[in-house]
């Protein structure tokens, strides 16, 4: 089977409330298509008879060099697309020199995906909950498990209004590393552990109790990116959390020049939402993202084939993107510019 199979078989593997809650949007899931589309409509412009005999793909994000811009986005309850669950797509991330980003609603301890990960790039994806004991146990875990930096997500006060998740019920059909009751939690009792309170003011005592840096996930405009770098975050994601919150929000692509007109270099910005080619990652770069995160694509892999299948999907994304760049006339990923893509019209 092919990666760009996966996505498809997956669907026949997986039962329909799993499946629903892994590939569904908020919504009429117009914000979820529009995710991929954004991506499509912006054209390559190429430069000829560059020497691109020798390529390098690699980039800096949050001080380090990195082999490709690509992050495995975080992603919840892995376990319910094949029992490799996190360890298994941590050990893709690591195999392919991707930093990986494990979910606050991990179906696998933090330490031991930490454990398993070894010396390989990591970083862990906060959600404040109400209860703040869960909360300040991922911030000690990513502190013992040598994550490099915190991901505190800000686009989830709440579960977005998800049909497909209201119809099906689907109770999530493992443990999840952390829950209240101990039993599995229907869709409005995992939104409703968020904290809905959270606000600027709260982030920076996140950074000082863990001692690593700050990334917010889920800025989509340049006055919530002016005052992520006001509050001290080293970065930003541009997410509309895969067109899962609400529905009809702008894509990651199309929020992304604006926001990095307003942090101008001061940190570092990644985007994510519909990237699924290593073509999308170049327009993502070159219309001034630092680095790219994947979400779906990897699970799909999971999915299909556990940790084998998640590497192939990433492999595959950095042989595309290594290609986009010689065909591009670009071979160093970190000189791509606004020139190289045309915007729609
Ligand atoms: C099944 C699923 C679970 C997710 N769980 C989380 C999560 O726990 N924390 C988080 O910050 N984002 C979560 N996200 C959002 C992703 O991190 C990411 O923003 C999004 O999936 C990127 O879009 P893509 O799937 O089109 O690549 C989840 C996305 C999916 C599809
Ligand atoms: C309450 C589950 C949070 C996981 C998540 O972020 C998502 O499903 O989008």
């Amino acid at each position: 089977m092919e990666p760009a199979d996966f996505e498809a078989r997956a669907a026949e593997l997986l039962g329909a409330g799993a499946h629903g809650y892994f590939a569904g949007g908020a919504g009429d899931e117009l914000t979820l298509r529009d995710n991929v589309e954004a991506w499509r409509r912006i054209a390559l412009a190429p430069r000829v008879l560059v020497d691109v005999s020798e390529r390098d793909t690699s980039v800096t994000v949050l001080g380090r060099r990195r082999p490709h811009p690509f992050v495995v986005a975080p992603m919840a309850y892995q376990r319910s697309a094949h029992e490799d669950a996190e360890i298994g797509t941590a050990r893709a991330a690591a195999a392919t020199g991707s930093t990986f980003v494990l979910s606050s609603q991990t179906s696998t301890d933090p330490r031991a995906v930490a454990a398993a990960g070894g010396a390989a790039d990591r970083w862990m994806q906060l959600y404040v909950f109400r209860d703040r004991g869960l909360t300040d146990d991922l911030v000690q875990a990513a502190r013992e498990g040598s994550f490099e930096a915190l991901v505190i997500t800000v686009d989830f006060p709440f579960g977005g209004w998800r049909d497909r998740d209201r119809r099906s019920g689907y109770v999530v059909d493992h443990a999840p590393y952390v829950q209240l009751s101990g039993t599995p939690l229907t869709p409005a009792e995992r939104h409703a552990m968020h904290d809905p309170t959270l606000t600027w003011d709260d982030i920076a005592g996140f950074g000082e109790a863990s001692g690593l840096p700050i990334v917010l996930k889920g800025v989509l405009g340049p006055a919530d990116a002016e005052r992520a770098v006001q509050v001290g975050a080293a970065g930003i994601v541009v997410s509309n959390h895969g067109g899962r919150q609400l529905d009809t929000v702008l894509s990651g692509a199309a929020a992304l020049p604006a926001v990095v007109d307003a942090v101008a270099g001061r940190i570092d910005v990644l985007v994510d939402g519909g990237v699924r080619r290593g073509w999308d990652a170049a327009k993502a770069l070159a219309l001034g993202a630092d680095a790219v995160m994947v979400g779906r694509p990897v699970l799909w892999g999971l999915a299909c084939e556990g940790s084998d299948g998640a590497r192939r999907v990433l492999e595959q994304l950095v042989t595309e993107f290594d290609s986009t760049l010689g065909l591009l006339g670009c071979p160093r990923a970190e000189d791509l510019d606004a020139s190289y893509v045309v915007a729609p019209a």
